[in-house]
C-alpha cells in the first residue's frame, strides 16, 4: 500500500475545497490520488465514495478525503463499505480523536459548512495524528466483523 499517497473524492458542491485540499497534502511531500470532482458539473456523492473506496479496497492510497455540501452524504456512502471508517469531521478535536481512537482512514467535510482554513487544520490533524491502539483497536475491530457476539462488549 502506497503509505505517501492520499486519495481524494468529492462531489461537485466539494470540487473546489478538494482542490484547496489536494495542494495542502502536496505540500507536505504526499502524493495525491484525485478522483474528481474536475469541475463543478453536478454529480451523486454516493458514486464519488464508491470510487475512493475502490482505490483503498486496491491498496492505490493509504488514506482518503471526501468532501460534499456538508460531508454528511459522502460520509455515509463510504460507511456502506466495510473496510471504510470515514469520520465526518467539522473541528481539530474531532479529527485528532477520529484517528486517535477510532483508526478513522477517511476523513470527510462539508464544503458548505466548514471554511478553508477549519478544513486545512482538519486534514493536518488527520493526517499527522496516529491510532493509539490499545482498547480502542478492540472496538474498531468490531466495526468490521471481527467480534464473536453481536451484544459482546467486552
Ligand atoms: O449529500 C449531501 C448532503 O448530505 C451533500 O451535501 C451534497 O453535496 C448535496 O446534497 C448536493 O446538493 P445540490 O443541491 O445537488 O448541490
Amino acid at each position: 500500500m502506497p503509505e505517501n499517497t492520499v486519495v481524494l473524492a468529492a462531489d461537485h458542491a466539494g470540487y473546489e475545497l478538494k482542490n484547496t485540499l489536494k495542494v495542502v497534502i502536496e505540500e507536505r511531500g504526499l502524493k495525491v490520488l484525485d478522483l474528481g470532482a474536475h469541475n463543478g458539473d453536478s454529480i451523486d456523492y454516493p458514486d464519488m465514495a464508491a470510487a475512493l473506496a475502490k482505490a483503498l479496497a486496491d491498496g492505490r492510497a493509504y488514506r482518503g478525503v471526501l468532501v460534499c455540501g456538508t460531508g454528511i452524504g459522502i460520509s455515509i456512502a463510504a460507511n456502506r463499505h466495510l473496510h471504510i471508517r470515514a469520520a465526518l469531521c467539522h473541528d481539530v478535536t474531532t479529527a485528532r480523536l477520529a484517528r486517535q481512537h477510532n483508526d478513522a482512514n477517511v476523513l470527510a467535510m462539508g464544503s458548505r459548512v466548514l471554511g478553508p482554513s477549519v478544513a486545512r487544520d482538519c486534514l493536518e490533524a488527520f493526517l499527522d495524528t496516529p491510532f493509539e491502539g490499545g482498547r480502542h483497536q478492540r472496538r474498531v475491530d468490531k466495526l468490521s466483523g471481527a467480534a464473536t457476539s453481536p451484544d459482546s462488549n467486552r
